[in-house]
């Protein structure tokens, strides 16, 4: 690419705008032009994120204040709602949205599991879901991006492959959820202060949480009929990271050996998905600040069943990392491009 892709983070005071700038600022074909934030508005970057207090980076302005001429892809790092409210408004950015408001296709079931009137229907038929290895076709042409939310991209990366191929059954999949606490966002709430999350596990969203209608539309457009889930979330005490644990149904005659097939066989020339060898249990330590994703199939004891689990980092793959590998596919960049650091251990 002769010239750089210039970018404006909307939300780089939060969680996944910070982890999107830390991605971009090493990226060789993005330029940051332009970040925003609501409250902490007219500080600087170093202000706000003792991290990046010897990075020269623009200052955190509102929305409204961007001159968006010149600006190429504008990355949406904003609560639902305020995310459609603000992007609906631009035209000429190219819009990758990190929120959750472009991931259901109808309006009445975002308004059924999220509480608000979808701010925008008009546009969604112009969305299309960014789970980028299932996306790859779409995105060159894409204007608005739906990237998936982070327990989604777990869940969909480890069993789409499956129900593709007609492995297991169709109800009956039980996942259970662990997420670090940046899963939360920095928002201050009394239930992810330090004293209420450390030294414990907390089950949350429990048969109900809005993830549910996302997993289950995904599974049920690729898997040639309605696929329904049990998921249950645990907020556990770390800062980054997610892993779950999903229990399938086999079909008949079927082992967790032909599971471990379809996958190694989808994911062979995927870049950032990894099945495990034989046997090795994936640990959110494994992709720790990386886009990877391990994942691994298990022989459950009890005879009909099998155990997969994945992991990921909810900041990166499970969002700002997910991003810009959309972004590199819409602008016919190298998937790759900015995001093959190795994962940070310990
Ligand atoms: N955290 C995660 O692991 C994941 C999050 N997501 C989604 O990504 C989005 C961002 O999440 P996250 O970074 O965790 O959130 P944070 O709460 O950490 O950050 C939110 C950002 O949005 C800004 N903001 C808040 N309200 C408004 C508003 N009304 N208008 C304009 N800007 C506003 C905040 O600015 P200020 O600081 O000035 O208030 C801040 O920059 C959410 O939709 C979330 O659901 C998706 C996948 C994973
Ligand atoms: C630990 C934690 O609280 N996680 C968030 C999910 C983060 C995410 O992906 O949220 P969006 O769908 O809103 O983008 C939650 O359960 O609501």
């Amino acid at each position: 690419m002769s010239q750089k892709i210039s970018i404006a983070v909307l939300g780089a005071s939060g969680y996944t705008g910070a982890d999107l700038v830390r991605l971009a600022l090493t990226h060789p074909d993005i330029e940051i032009a332009a970040l925003s934030a609501n409250a902490k508005a007219g500080q600087s970057m170093a202000d706000v994120w003792p991290h990046f207090a010897h990075v020269p980076l623009p200052g955190l302005v509102r929305a409204d204040e961007i001159d968006w001429a010149g600006i190429d892809a504008v990355f949406g790092c904003l609560p639902h709602a305020a995310s459609a409210e603000l992007l609906s408004t631009l035209v000429g950015p190219r819009i990758i949205d990190l929120s959750a408001d472009f991931r259901l296709n109808s309006a009445e079931t975002y308004a059924d599991w999220y509480g608000n009137p979808h701010p925008a229907p008009e546009l969604l038929p112009d969305a299309i879901y960014g789970l980028t290895e299932y996306a790859a076709d779409m995105l060159p042409a894409a204007r608005i991006v739906a990237c998936p939310g982070c327990y989604p991209t777990a869940a969909l990366l480890a069993l789409l492959p499956l129900l593709e191929s007609g492995l297991i059954g169709h109800e009956r999949i039980t996942i259970n959820a662990l997420s670090g606490v940046s899963g939360a966002g920095r928002s201050l709430k009394e239930a992810n202060l330090f004293t209420e999350v450390a030294e414990a596990v907390h089950p949350y969203g429990i048969g109900r949480h809005r993830h549910m209608p996302e997993i289950e539309q995904e599974l049920s457009k690729r898997a040639n009929g309605p696929v329904t889930i049990s998921f249950t979330p645990h907020l556990v005490p770390m800062n980054r990271g997610e892993l779950e644990t999903i229990t399938v149904e086999l079909m008949p005659g079927k082992r967790a050996a032909d599971l471990r097939a379809a996958l190694g066989h989808r994911y062979a020339a995927a870049p950032f998905v990894h099945l495990l060898p034989e046997g090795k249990g994936p640990s959110t330590r494994m992709v720790r600040g990386s886009n990877h994703c391990v994942m691994n199939v298990f022989e459950d004891r009890i005879p009909g069943r099998a155990i997969v689990i994945v992991a990921i980092d909810n900041l990166v793959k499970g969002s700002s990392g997910q991003a810009i590998q959309n972004m590199n596919l819409m602008f016919g960049l190298p998937e790759t491009a900015g995001l093959l650091a190795a994962p940070l251990f310990p």
